[in-house]
């Protein structure tokens, strides 16, 4: 008995104590004399793994804010460094970014994704495979996940003849740099990206019409998709076998979006490693692997059929031939390597894609002004006649990417971005980082840092609004410039894609705003005076909405306005089928007032009669005339 009671003291009270005092300790350890950064109390084991919580985004912030701008965490066994602020962003990002450029070695990345062989993921300074292993199903890729041993790097698009520092990541990027997100590419996407948002404003209407207000997300969701997987794999339906609406490959799609940032037990403690096998996390991912591997054996199996046939080609706007590839055919030309490319599924982003889009709603739904601020500008650029925004109308936009730039600021869709790891020992704010070490940049804080931004935790889009209404910042040009907002990350390791982010964020919001009015759907029995939508979070690989909110569209009604007796001559053509009316009526929203009304403008612009409501109500100002279409937006 007395034997047992010393075996429970020294097991519950002693080995913690002495744990406890060790990672005390080593909290003041310096390496070779350099100052460590600063690191709060933790426990044996799990280290400091247990102060993350449910939102580690926010717990980091706090911590920060305890224990000064940098921090030296340890996550199990991982010692991990924290850049919490823009001042640690940019030295790590910009100043340092060589040797800020590693990627750790995530295990459920690597058994997830061949190996890890995927641009985002690749290793910065390591080796290629010296044997040339490529895994060819998924006991292979795990297999190879797991052998310590080998560097996984990467041998796109040429077979790695050695130790190449990094030439794999090098290859792969200049591929997406050069021919896949090069503006011109990107470019050629447009009719794409046009129709795909003809489609989402149709299914949209369709929803409302049938009084089913919940299918914006849907549509949302199959929107992002479409464009990324038609540039990516072109106009083939691809799907999984028996999912003829796409939900099974949306489930899909999201289970890998969880795994591919889980900590496995496994990663924590191997010898633990049973706990993935009880808890299903072995059998799930085992699941998610096949099924996108099968479904991008399709694709390329496709391709690769298509390109025996010939290849389509296309008179592109400027004249030139446009050989309209997508993303595969350019994979495929670049090198002839079939399912060993560095392919990815890119469900990461097409989640951030629509997660900015779900955020700006939330911010817009919660101030009005902005929403109205933001419809008006939008209405008054397109005007009625056009009938949907094209991206020729973006440019005239300003507080548009103003809106989206304060609302990445706010809910960057990665809020930890993507963990990168130190290549070589190296400082951050004076502090020394070892080689090695996994560094975590909170992007989520560094856009609400209230040393960097006035009413840093408020939505105000005119911040980024240069002289009073004039142009935007260039937001997304400016990334790895103004390290205040980073939902980009910066730097040789910053994302690549985010000029072909942007279109398809800034045109999806603006046709939703110009052909809709929104209202968020009541009997939440939310109280009064509480914001309409709640803005509580979900951590992920992206931070989302807690709660999904339930918007109701009210399709628009325009009006056309020109001058008396003038006839419109944007689409003369459809004149006859609109009514013409003489009425003067009550106050309304009207677009391009100023200086509108008074002025003898003969442009046409915008008017809406009250969206969703029959009790048109209408400024009608001398001399102009309505030319109204009986519903709907003109054509
Ligand atoms: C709103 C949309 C998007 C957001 C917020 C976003 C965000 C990010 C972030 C935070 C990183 C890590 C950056 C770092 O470590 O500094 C990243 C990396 C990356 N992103 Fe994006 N991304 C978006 C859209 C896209 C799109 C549409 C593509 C491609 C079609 C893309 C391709 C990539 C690639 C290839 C990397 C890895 C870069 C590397 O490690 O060298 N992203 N993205």
């Amino acid at each position: 008995m007395a034997v047992s009671l010393v075996t429970l003291l020294v097991t519950l009270v002693v080995v913690p104590l002495l744990a406890f005092l060790l990672l005390s300790s080593a909290r003041k350890q310096r390496a070779d004399g350099r100052r460590l950064p600063p690191s709060p109390p933790g426990l044996p084991l799990l280290g400091h793994l247990h102060l993350l919580g449910r939102l580690p985004h926010r717990a980091l912030r706090s911590l920060a804010v305890a224990h000064g701008p940098v921090m030296l965490l340890r996550l199990g066994r991982v010692p991990t460094v924290v850049a919490p602020s823009p001042a640690a962003a940019e030295e790590a990002m910009k100043t340092r970014d060589l040797a800020f450029s590693g990627r750790p070695r995530l295990l459920m990345a690597e058994r997830l994704l061949y190996g890890g062989r995927d641009v985002g993921f690749a290793s910065y300074s390591e080796q290629c495979y010296m044997d040339s292993r490529v895994p060819k199903n998924f006991a292979e890729s795990t297999r190879i996940a797991s052998d310590t041993r080998t560097c996984v790097g990467f041998r796109f698009p040429h077979p790695c003849p050695g130790n190449t520092d990094g030439e794999y990541w090098r290859q792969a990027r200049r591929v997406f740099a050069l021919h896949l997100l090069a503006p011109r590419r990107v470019a050629s996407f447009r009719s794409a990206r046009e129709r795909e948002v003809a489609t989402l404003v149709a299914r949209v209407r369709h929803a409302t019409a049938a009084a089913a207000s919940g299918g914006l997300s849907d549509a949302l969701i199959s929107y992002s998709k479409a464009i990324i997987s038609r540039a990516a794999f072109g106009d083939g339906d691809y799907g999984l076998a028996g999912d003829k609406d796409g939900e099974k490959l949306r489930r899909v799609l999201d289970d890998f979006q969880e795994l591919v940032m889980a900590t496995p037990v496994r990663e924590i403690s191997p010898w633990l490693g049973w706990v993935d096998t009880l808890s299903g996390l072995e059998a799930k991912t085992r699941r998610t692997f096949e099924a996108l591997d099968g479904l991008l054996e399709r694709v390329i199996a496709d391709h690769r059929r298509r390109r025996v046939c010939g290849r389509r080609q296309v008179l592109a706007a400027d004249g030139e031939v446009d050989d309209h590839r997508d993303f595969v055919d350019v994979l495929l030309d670049v090198n002839e390597m079939d399912n060993e490319s560095g392919l990815r599924l890119d469900t990461d982003n097409i989640k951030a894609i629509i997660m900015v889009y779900q955020w700006a709603m939330a911010e817009l739904m919660n101030h009005p002004h902005s929403m109205r601020k933001l419809q008006d500008a939008i209405r008054r650029v397109t005007g009625a006649i056009s009938g949907n925004v094209t991206e020729d109308h973006l440019d005239g936009m300003p507080y548009l990417k103003a809106v989206i730039s304060e609302t990445m600021r706010l809910h960057a869709p990665a809020a930890l971005l993507i963990p990168r790891e130190t290549t070589e020992d190296t400082e951050l704010l004076g502090y020394h980082i070892p080689a090695h070490t996994r560094v975590v940049i909170n992007a989520w804080a560094i856009g609400r840092d209230p040393a960097a931004w006035e009413h840093a935790e408020e939505f105000v889009p005119e911040r980024f609004v240069t002289g009073g209404g004039g142009a935007a910042v260039d937001y997304y040009g400016k990334v790895g410039q103004d390290f205040r907002s980073v939902p980009f990350g910066a730097g040789r390791r910053g994302c690549p894609g985010a000029g072909f982010a942007a279109p398809v964020m800034e045109l999806a919001l603006a046709n939703m705003l110009y052909r809709f009015d929104w209202a968020v759907a009541h009997g939440d029995g939310r109280r009064q005076g509480m914001p309409s939508v709640d803005m509580g979070e979900v951590f992920g690989l992206s931070v989302r909405l807690k709660a999904p909110f339930i918007l109701v569209a009210k399709p628009c009604r325009f009006a056309v306005l020109t001058a008396k007796g003038r006839k419109l001559t944007a689409n003369p053509s459809r004149q006859k089928s609109y009514r013409q009316r003489d009425l003067c009526l009550g106050p309304a929203r009207i677009f391009a007032v100023s200086p509108g009304c008074r002025s003898r403008q003969t442009e046409p612009f915008a008017v809406s009669l009250g969206c969703g409501s029959r009790q048109t109500e209408a400024l009608c100002c001398e001399p102009w005339i309505w030319h109204t279409a009986n519903e709907g937006p003109l054509p």
